[in-house]
C-alpha cells in the first residue's frame, strides 16, 4: 500500500475530530505564561527571560522534568492564574480540532504550597465551563495523586476533594513512577472507586510491566496511562487487549524524557499492530514541545502511518473516553465520514 504524503497526513489530522486523554493542565503553562503570572504575582523566577526558560528544558529521565514542572507551577497563585492556564490549553486544543478533553490536575502540588485547594479545582472547572460555552470541548476532570508523597496524604486529598466530588469524575497517579508501585496506593482507590469516580494511573513509562498489572489488578484502573512498557510482558499484552484496556501514550513526552530515543522507537504501532486501543496524546505540551496535533503528526511521519491507522487513533480516542456511549457513537461517526472520504 501506498503511504500518504506528510502534507496530507497533516491535513487529515488537522480535520479529525479528537479526544485528548491525557494532560496534565500544570504542564500547559507555557513560558510566556510563567514569566507573565510571575510578574503578576510578584514572584521571582530564575529566568530571565522566555528563552531562558525554554533553554532549562532539556531532561535526560522523568525526574529531571519534574523537579522543573513542580518550580514552574509555584506562579499559580490565585483562582484567575489557574482559569488562565486551563483556558490557554482549551484554545489550542480548540485549534487542533479537539472535541473533548479529559484533563488532570495536581492538587497537591498547590496544597502542599499553601494553595486552597479551591482556588485551584475553582479556576480549573471555571476555565472548563468557559472552554465549553466558548469551543463546544466537552470534559471530564481527573484529580491525580502524588505518588512520590505517601498514601496517608492522598487519602487526605480525596477527603479534601469531597466538596467537589459532583464535579470530579476520577482520580489518577502520576509523579516519580521508580520505587512507587500502584500497590502503594490500593486503599485511596479502593476509596475513590467506592465513591464511584473513574480510575486511571500513570504505568510503565519508566517502572516495570509489574506496575501496570498492579494498576490493573491492585488499583482496578479502567485505563493505563502511558503503558508502553507493557510490550515487555506478552501476557499482559494479551489482557490488554481481551479487556479492551485503553493506553494513553505521549510520543513527544517519551521523546523528551528519553523513554525512547527517537520517535522512530514510539510503540505507537507496534500496539496498533497487536489490537490494542492506543491513544496519542500531549502530557505536558509545554514542555514536552507541542500539542496533540504535532504528537499525531510526530508519530505519524516517522512511523510511515496510514490514514487509515491515523483515523483509528482519533476513533481510540473517543473510545478510551469517558463520554456516554451515545455521545462516543456521535464523534466516532464524524470520523468514519472523514475516513470514508479520504479512502
Ligand atoms: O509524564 C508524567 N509522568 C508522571 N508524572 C507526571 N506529572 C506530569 N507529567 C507526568
Ligand atoms: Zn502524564
Amino acid at each position: 500500500m501506498t503511504r500518504p504524503s506528510n502534507a496530507r497526513r497533516s491535513r487529515l489530522i488537522q480535520a479529525l475530530p479528537k479526544a485528548e486523554l491525557h494532560l496534565h493542565i500544570e504542564g500547559s503553562l507555557e513560558p510566556e505564561l510563567m514569566v507573565a503570572l510571575a510578574a503578576r504575582n510578584g514572584i521571582d523566577i530564575p529566568f530571565a527571560s522566555v528563552e531562558e526558560v525554554r533553554r532549562a528544558y532539556a531532561f535526560s529521565n522523568l525526574q529531571d522534568f519534574l523537579d522543573i514542572y513542580y518550580q514552574g507551577m509555584g506562579v499559580l497563585r490565585v483562582e484567575r492564574d489557574f482559569f488562565d492556564l486551563t483556558m490557554a490549553y482549551l484554545e489550542r486544543a480548540n485549534a487542533d480540532t479537539v472535541r473533548h478533553v479529559e484533563i488532570f490536575f495536581d492538587p497537591q502540588g498547590h496544597t502542599g504550597r499553601g494553595i486552597a485547594f479551591g482556588t485551584a479545582i475553582g479556576g480549573i472547572l471555571r476555565g472548563l465551563e468557559e472552554g465549553k460555552a466558548r469551543f463546544g470541548i466537552s470534559y471530564r476532570l481527573i484529580m491525580c495523586f502524588l505518588r512520590h508523597l505517601d498514601e496517608e496524604s492522598a487519602l487526605a486529598t480525596l477527603a479534601e476533594a469531597e466538596p467537589w466530588l459532583d464535579r470530579i469524575d476520577g482520580v489518577g497517579l502520576d509523579s516519580s513512577e521508580r520505587g512507587h508501585p500502584p500497590g502503594k496506593f490500593a486503599r485511596v482507590f479502593a476509596r475513590a472507586r467506592e465513591l464511584g469516580l473513574k480510575l486511571v494511573a500513570h504505568a510503565g513509562e519508566e517502572g516495570p510491566p509489574g506496575y501496570v498489572w498492579e494498576a490493573l489488578d491492585i488499583l482496578k484502573v479502567d485505563r493505563i496511562d502511558h503503558g508502553n512498557r507493557a510490550l515487555e510482558d506478552r501476557r499482559l499484552v494479551e489482557r490488554i487487549v481481551a479487556e479492551k484496556r485503553t493506553l494513553t501514550v505521549c510520543p513527544l513526552s517519551n521523546l523528551k524524557l528519553c523513554v525512547i530515543d527517537a520517535m522512530g522507537q514510539s510503540p505507537v504501532r507496534h500496539m496498533l499492530d497487536l489490537g490494542i486501543r492506543v491513544t496519542i496524546n500531549s502530557d505536558d505540551p509545554a514542555y514536552f514541545g507541542g500539542y496533540v496535533n504535532a504528537n499525531f503528526i510526530a508519530v505519524a511521519e516517522a512511523l510511515d502511518l496510514s490514514e487509515d491507522q491515523i483515523a483509528t487513533l482519533a476513533v481510540n480516542s473517543f473510545a478510551g473516553s469517558f463520554l456516554p456511549e451515545a455521545e462516543k457513537a456521535e464523534h466516532i461517526a464524524a470520523i468514519e465520514m472523514i475516513r470514508n472520504a479520504s479512502a
